[in-house]
Order: structure tokens, then sequence, then C-alpha cells
């Protein structure tokens, strides 16, 4: 593990690693997550009931939240998605909608989480005869109850939405079309997400093109089950502001015997422009785009000072949290609370709101939670003395 911060000032500071309780009050910023994968598995059942859905598989909370996690455990891209018919089954109406969106919300807050976008398909929601704008309209009003709701709690949030195409349809002019309409009231920017392989994002050029001439924002799922390639169309051809995953950059950089690294030219691109890459642990392992925690390229790209970042993508798919995903890190890497503050402000840097707004959540909220996090050890004999 390397830290930029551990200068000659920091000499008699312990680096120890934060615990889990730390981990889970650091403020925490969230780029990748789906509105889709991240229901309250009680949440799908009460849904399910309602709107008379019965397919699911499990009528039980616990059960039923052991089944996505295991249904999704397939190694394959693929196979991860299938389970996604069973949230967007339950998620076509605006009260299921702003519902959901206000326990995303809600759930995120509780977490830690201080700045999120949340990303969902509006073409998936149309089922039941809501409108495109009906749905952008149910889920932001769900984001404004749930941070409402954060704030009764304690808890301060602010949540955008980035609204996704799939990839295999053909709807991404016309998505990134309301996402523009969109951008002032609750959405920050666009998404293209579903099977990568057999869909290259070069397939929606017309979207993106759309959305450079309006000078909006998005990222692209690439990298993640497809290699090198996507990755390349998604910068190269398409213009990508982030990458979602992005993992297999790895593929383009070799580590000599000798310990010498060399970046490939994409690579070397990727870390040059500081092309922001929305690295999803937990859901790599799950979907076979990495091996294990430990072996994970988020370890070495952190290494080697590319701009990674660490969320969630799925939270009810991969049984996860952004605290856990912290957990899974602190472990493999032994990562401290520096290296947990370099991920959370290399996401604020990259999220897709205006620059004055990034600089004061970095400057005002993030840092001082780290040094209040970073300061405790000062007063340890005060909290064990008065225990
Ligand atoms: O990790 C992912 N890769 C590609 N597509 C994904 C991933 N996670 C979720 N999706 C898809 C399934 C959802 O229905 C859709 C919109 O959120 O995005
Ligand atoms: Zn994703």
């Amino acid at each position: 593990m390397t830290s930029a911060t551990h200068s000659g000032t920091d000499l008699s500071r312990p680096s120890s690693q934060p615990t889990p309780e730390q981990i889970r009050r650091a403020p925490k910023v969230l780029l990748h997550d789906h509105l889709d994968g991240g229901l309250r598995p009680a949440t799908v059942i009460e849904l399910a009931a309602a709107t008379g859905y019965d397919k699911l598989p499990e009528t039980d909370a616990d059960k039923l939240g052991v089944w996505f996690r295991e249904a999704a455990d397939s190694g394959s891209l693929e196979r991860y998605l299938e389970t996604f018919a069973h949230t967007c089954a339950v998620m076509q109406t605006r009260d299921a909608l702003v519902r959901v969106a206000a326990e995303c919300a809600e759930d995120l807050a509780a977490d830690g989480v201080v700045y999120a976008e949340v990303r969902y398909a509006p073409e998936q929601h149309l089922e039941a005869g809501l409108t495109l704008e009906q749905v952008v309209e149910a889920v932001n009003e769900g984001f404004r109850e749930g941070e409402r709701r954060a704030r009764e709690n304690g808890h301060r949030i602010r949540v955008g939405a980035l609204l996704t195409a799939m990839r295999h349809a053909a709807r991404a002019l016309e998505i990134a079309e309301l996402a523009n309409t969109y951008r002032d009231q609750g959405v920050v920017g666009f998404d293209i997400a579903g099977a990568e392989a057999g869909f290259p994002p070069t397939r929606h050029l017309d979207a993106f093109e759309y959305l450079k001439r309006e000078n909006n924002h998005f990222t692209i799922h690439a990298g993640e089950a497809f290699g090198l390639p996507s990755i390349w169309q998604a910068l190269q051809w398409c213009g990508a502001d982030r990458l979602g995953h992005g993992v297999r950059i790895i593929d383009d950089i070799e580590i000599a015997e000798n310990g010498t690294v060399k970046l490939g030219r994409l690579a070397s691109y990727v870390r040059d422009k500081r092309i922001p890459l929305e690295m999803c642990p937990t859901s790599n392992l799950q979907t076979g785009a990495a091996t294990s925690y430990e072996e994970h390229p988020i370890g070495l790209l952190r290494e080697l000072h590319f701009r990674a970042t660490v969320n969630t993508d799925n939270r009810l798919m991969s049984g996860t949290s952004m605290s856990r995903e912290f957990e899974h890190l602190v472990k493999a890497f032994g990562y401290t609370l520096d290296d947990m503050q370099w991920f959370t402000v290399n996401a604020m840097k990259s999220a897709f709101i205006p620059f004055d707004e990034r600089l004061a959540m970095i400057n005002d909220v993030i840092k001082p939670g780290y040094a209040e996090l970073k300061s405790e050890w000062l007063f340890r004999h005060t909290v064990t003395e008065t225990a």
C-alpha cells in the first residue's frame, strides 16, 4: 500500500487500519450504484404482493436476500443480469419507484455515504403504462424524500440520478435526450449498461455525440466482461467521462520479474488523463472479472495512482454496502483511513455535479470527516477511562 500523505508531519500518528465502525462513520462517495440492484429484500416482497407479481423465488426476506446473492454468484455477467427481472418487475408503478428511491437514499445515508450517483434504466419501468418522464419524476421524488428522512435521522446525503440506456436495446438517443431534459432537475448524467460482449458502446454513438454537443456528462460500463477494446471504444470513440468498472485496464499493464511496471498506450492514457475508474470489487468477483479481493486490480491501480474509486454496483445482488466494500479492501490491502480518504476524494473529484460543489464537498465535508476520525487515537485514553 502506498500513501501520498505519509509525510514527515505524520510521524507520531499511528497509521492503523480503521475498524468496521470507523469505516461506517467515514464520509463516503458512491458513483456506481444501480437503483434496481439495491432494493431491500423485504421491499421486493411487499411490492410483489401489492402488484400481484408471483414469480419471486422466495417469500421470506432473509431467504430472498440469500437467493439474490447466490444467483448472482454465477461467474458470468449474463447470468448475473438475469436476477434483475425480479427487481424491475416490482418497480413499475409510481409509488413503487418513489419508495425504492427513498429507501435507497436512506440506506446509503445510514451507511455514511454523503454523495451518491444512482443509476437506473427508465426504459425498464414502462410495463404498467408510466411514461419515461413519469419514471424520472417518481425516482427524483423518492430521492428527495430519502434525503429528507436521512436528515431527520441525523445523516446528510445528496443523491443525483444517472439515466442508463440498455446496450442491447435501441433507445440510447431517446434516454440521452431525457437525461438532458432533466439535467437541472435531479439527473446528473447518462450511462449504458447490460451485457457487454457483442454490444460494443459504438452501437450508441449517436447518443454520445448528442450529449457531447450538449456539454453533458456520461459514463460507460466498459472493461468488465470484455477487455481492452471495449475500454478503448468507450474512451476514444464515444468520449466517456468515466469508466464503469474498467478493471480490464490491468491487461495493458505489464509487471516485469524485477518489479518494473510498464503501462501500455491505453493504460497510460487512462492514468495521464485521470479517467475515473468506477471499481466494484464484490460485483467483479461474482461475474468472474476478478478472482479474489487480494488479487483485485484495484490494489495495483491504487499503487500506480490511477484515479480509482470504490463502489457497490448492486447492493442486493452482491449483499454489500460501501462500508463492506471498504472492509474487504482494508483486509486485503491493509488500507488506512488515509487510503479511504484518497479513494473518497478521487470519487468526489470525478462526480458529475459542478466543480464548486465538488470542491466544497471535499473541503467542507470529506476532509473534516476524515480529520475527525484520524484524530480519535489522541483521545483513546479519555474514551477507555470513561467507558
Ligand atoms: O455490472 C453491471 N454491468 C452491466 N450491466 C449492469 C451491471 N449491473 C447492473 N446492470 C444492468 C442491470 C440493470 O437492470 C440495469 C440498469 O440499472 O443495469
Ligand atoms: Zn454497474
